[in-house]
């Protein structure tokens, strides 16, 4: 239901195929060989772990509903990714671009969603070098597969070459605690929803399934982790561009396996203000133009900050 796309396929045409397949039917693949080793993967987890475990105080201080731009921390409840549940069991920390030696001192300016300065634990040495060090591995898989999606469409290789020149990247720590298969009170690890960019890299545990993903006829199909895979998904943006040629398709987490789970999405959206227009091709009499044409940061905007009107710590 859910392929599995081998990015290092020698035949490019059959990989675009392959891709445009996936993207038009499902929404949702998995990579192999993606190019992130595992060295870089396992030492974000235990970046993530580490942060997890520190005490509220600490990780408060960095609350998310404090910054001016959507970084830092989101605690327990402190979301509400479905509009029609009572918050999200899970808790983040966000991070938008910013150049990989944290040496770095400089303010990244404020585009008003997705850039901007990111905030960082005290007394937590290693963890922002590791947790940049996947974000960029992660940005620069990314930037490989913006060209297989636009040959997939059928347009020029470079057509988003010039609409992502300064990665509009969000990426999220993410921990769930274990909770019931059958959720109580309107709260599961992440409500249904769809992503709000043009495609999201996520990693997730090995052994502790949660994800799943609606299919065309309603129902939950479980994305269970496979080793060595990330898992693609396209977003909204994407949907927007191709007029839902490419699915943005719903998913949730239900971590009900009685043991933590950590995950790792990177959201990567286009530059804050380039304009969702439709793609000429995706527009037919069988399928009329369907979006009110926006930017793609004030559309990423908008759903953050309906995201997180639920509630301050
Ligand atoms: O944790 C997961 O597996 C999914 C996370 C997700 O859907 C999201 O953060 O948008
Ligand atoms: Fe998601």
């Amino acid at each position: 239901m859910i392929p599995i796309i081998d990015l290092a396929s020698a035949d490019r045409d059959a990989l675009v195929a392959e891709i445009r397949s996936a993207c038009v039917n499902v929404g949702f693949f998995y990579v192999k060989n993606h190019g992130i080793s595992d060295d870089v993967i396992n030492k974000a987890v235990l970046a993530a772990e580490r942060f997890f475990a520190l005490p509220i105080d600490a990780k408060t201080k960095l609350d998310i509903h404090a910054t001016p731009n959507f970084k830092g921390y989101t605690a327990l409840l402190g979301e509400n990714t479905n509009p029609e549940n009572n918050g999200d069991l899970h808790e983040g920390f966000d991070i938008g671009w910013e150049p990989e030696m944290a040496a770095c001192a400089c303010e990244i300016p404020s585009d008003g969603a997705m850039s901007g300065t990111n905030v960082w634990p005290e007394n937590l040495p290693g963890f922002r070098e590791d947790v940049l060090a996947y974000y960029h591995a992660a940005v620069k898989l990314g930037l490989l597969l913006f060209p297989l999606f636009a040959l997939a469409l059928n347009l020029p290789e470079d057509f988003f070459a010039d609409k992502v020149t300064k990665p509009a990247a969000i990426m999220r720590l993410l921990h769930y605690p274990p909770q019931s298969p059958q959720p109580a009170g309107g709260v599961e690890g992440i409500g249904a929803h769809t992503d709000y960019e043009c495609f999201t890299i996520l990693w997730q545990q090995d052994n502790v399934p949660a994800l799943q993903v609606m299919n065309t006829n309603g129902n939950w199909i479980d994305a269970v982790p496979i080793p060595g895979t990330l898992v693609l998904n396209l977003g909204d943006q994407f949907a927007r561009w191709t007029n839902d040629v490419f699915k943005s398709t719903v998913h949730r987490a239900i971590n009900a396996t009685g043991k933590k789970r950590y995950s790792i999405p990177l959201f990567f959206g286009t530059d804050y203000d380039v304009k969702l227009e439709p793609i000429p091709s995706c527009i037919t009499p069988d399928n009329p133009a369907k979006y009110e044409v926006i930017t793609a940061g004030e559309y990423v905007k908008s759903r953050l900050e309906a995201t997180y009107a639920h509630s301050a710590i």
